[in-house]
């Protein structure tokens, strides 16, 4: 039995950003599906795993992890050897520009795009009513890091370099979702970002992920 479980949803974009890293690296690993409808994430089996009653949670032996962007930088400095490379090795200088553009992802991008996703993606699902004003409001704030991000994007392929990296890997669930919404207008109007988000959305790995939400 694999050494690393992934305990989650294949719907939940937190746990789709580990297991499309674990994908990358190509490690074996253990999938245990959460039931959250049925509210498994609050049981009390599993709030020993993470106690915020969130998806996912991860171990590899006795390590217990929670959090996905920290469990992300777990597999890419210990399966360093493994598969797709994810960090730039050997230049503080180099990692610090990653580090920046994962703290970009997780402080920027991530809010306005989750909210959008839920409005328009997750609610009409659920049969529930998108707020337009709300997607209006954080189409504003996604438009103007999509800005920066168009920039940044004219100068390396990638966010933190020519090679793909966990930066561009976070960034995969949210923008996923995003492309099923209208907002996908934010990114067809910027070229750089347009060509950066099929790149990254075409990788092996990240079909893999996508497969598992049919399953
Ligand atoms: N910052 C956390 C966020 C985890 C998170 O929000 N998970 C969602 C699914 S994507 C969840 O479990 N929601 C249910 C809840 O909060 O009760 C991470 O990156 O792991």
């Amino acid at each position: 039995m694999a050494a690393i479980k992934v305990h989650g949803s294949p719907l939940s974009t937190a746990t789709q950003r580990v297991l499309a890293c674990l994908y990358e690296k190509g490690t074996d690993f253990q999938f245990v599906p959460i039931n959250m409808a049925a509210g498994e994430h609050k049981s009390e089996n599993y709030l020993s795993l993470n106690p915020f009653g969130q998806v996912p949670a991860f171990e590899d032996g006795d390590l217990k992890l929670f959090e996905s962007r920290a469990v992300t930088h777990y597999i890419a400095h210990e399966y360093s050897d493994k598969g797709t490379q994810l960090l730039i090795p050997g230049s503080n200088k180099d990692m610090a520009v990653l580090q920046l553009w994962k703290e970009v992802e997780a402080h920027q991008f991530d809010s306005p795009c989750s909210k959008i996703a839920w409005e328009a993606f997750y609610k009409p699902l659920m049969g529930m009513v998108t707020d337009s004003a709300v997607v209006e409001e954080n189409e504003g704030k996604l438009a103007k890091v999509l800005d920066v991000y168009e920039a940044r994007l004219t100068r390396s392929k990638y966010l933190a370099s020519d090679c793909f990296t966990l930066a561009d890997l976070h960034h995969l669930p949210t923008i996923q979702y995003l492309l099923a919404t209208p907002s996908k207008k934010l990114i067809d109007s910027r070229p750089h970002v347009c060509a950066w988000v099929k790149e990254i959305t075409a990788r092996p790995a990240w079909s893999k992920v996508l497969a598992m939400q049919k399953q």
